[in-house]
């Protein structure tokens, strides 16, 4: 079967970005930037979000484009991170310097590269297990900028979203990817479905955002009440959290990032589920017709 690379890049690059506006349109999210509101965030917009989303094709694609066919390595590992960079400043620019999506770029990133590498592999299992080792590789460029993650990593410990890469991304694997089956597969709405992923991370991930604004009580809290509210399945309780979660400054961005990921995955576990062995045409028809 031969693929081509250039489509196989782009149509990579579409649903990743694709999956970045999936989770800024669903609604209404605790704190965060939807249809509804701008979250616990003064600073952006759903436009913005959206201009930032879509600036990132690039970076996907090349990131696609240079990953294909090859092994997971010490050169791609930096090969990757530099055109991740280069993302990140095609976001700034477009922000006017705001953080948007850079969690993103890092986890979507390593996704849509171990997506490309070797033959081409669609089980969800084996792409988070590559993108892992990817992310395990040092990245010997990477300039050493204090981050509002790393200062709370350091001060309590927590993994942050470079370990939550380096290990095969738990919380997808083991939280919101089965939780956004299992929602599926009691009948509720494809948005409720989502909504349970989304608060299934918020109850268990130590976001680095919420740390660094509120520090562990804004965590535990936030933990606390994603979960509640889970266990309720009143999804009009969502509009109370997303309230209380604005007037304690508590934005789950890591979340917000990481399910994006589960939904980009969930893509791929669609396509790999349906056929093994695709060619590049029907990959394409897939694409289009998952997104
Ligand atoms: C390794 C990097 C990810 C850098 O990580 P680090 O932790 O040092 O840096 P941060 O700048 O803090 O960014 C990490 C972002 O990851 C998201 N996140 C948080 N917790 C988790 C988690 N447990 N698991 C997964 N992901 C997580 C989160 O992103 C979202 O929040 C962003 C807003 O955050 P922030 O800037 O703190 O925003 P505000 O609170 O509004 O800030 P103030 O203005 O008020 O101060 C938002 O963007 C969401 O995306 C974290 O922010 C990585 O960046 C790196 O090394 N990159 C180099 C390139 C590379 O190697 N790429 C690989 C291939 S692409
Ligand atoms: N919807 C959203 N709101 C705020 N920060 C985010 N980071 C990623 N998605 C986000």
């Amino acid at each position: 079967m031969v693929i081509d690379k250039h489509l196989f890049s782009r149509t990579v690059a579409e649903m990743a970005v694709c999956s970045l506006i999936e989770e800024l349109e669903l609604t209404p999210k605790p704190g965060l930037v939807d249809r509804k509101n701008t979250g616990a965030h003064k600073d952006l917009t759903f436009q913005l979000m959206t201009d930032s989303a879509q600036s990132l094709k690039n970076a996907f694609e090349n990131i696609a484009f240079i990953s294909f066919g090859r092994q997971p390595s010490q050169s791609l590992r930096e090969e990757i991170a530099a055109i991740g960079r280069d993302g990140e400043a095609a976001m700034f620019a477009v922000t006017c310097g705001v953080n948007t999506h850079k969690g993103a770029i890092w986890s979507l990133g390593l996704l849509t590269s171990a997506i490309s590498v070797g033959t081409g592999n669609y089980s969800v299992e084996e792409i988070v297990s590559t993108a892992g080792q990817l992310a395990r590789f040092p990245d010997r460029q990477c300039p050493h900028t204090v981050t509002n993650g790393s200062k709370v990593i350091t001060k309590y410990g927590v993994n942050g979203a470079k370990g939550e890469a380096q290990q095969g991304f738990p919380h997808i694997m083991k939280i919101s990817f089965p939780m956004l089956i299992h929602s599926r597969s009691i009948g509720i709405t494809e948005e409720k479905a989502r909504l349970n992923a989304l608060l299934s991370l918020i109850a268990h991930l130590d976001d680095t955002c919420i740390l660094h604004r509120g520090g562990p009580e804004a965590l535990l809290f936030a933990k606390k009440q994603a979960a509640a509210c889970l266990a309720t399945n009143d999804y009009c309780l969502l509009y109370m959290l997303d309230s209380e979660f604005i007037s304690r400054n508590i934005s789950p961005g890591g979340s917000a990032d990481l399910l994006a990921a589960t939904l980009f995955l969930n893509k791929i576990h669609l396509i790999h589920k349906g056929e093994e062995g695709l060619n590049e045409y029907q990959l394409k028809r897939k694409v289009e017709a998952s997104v």
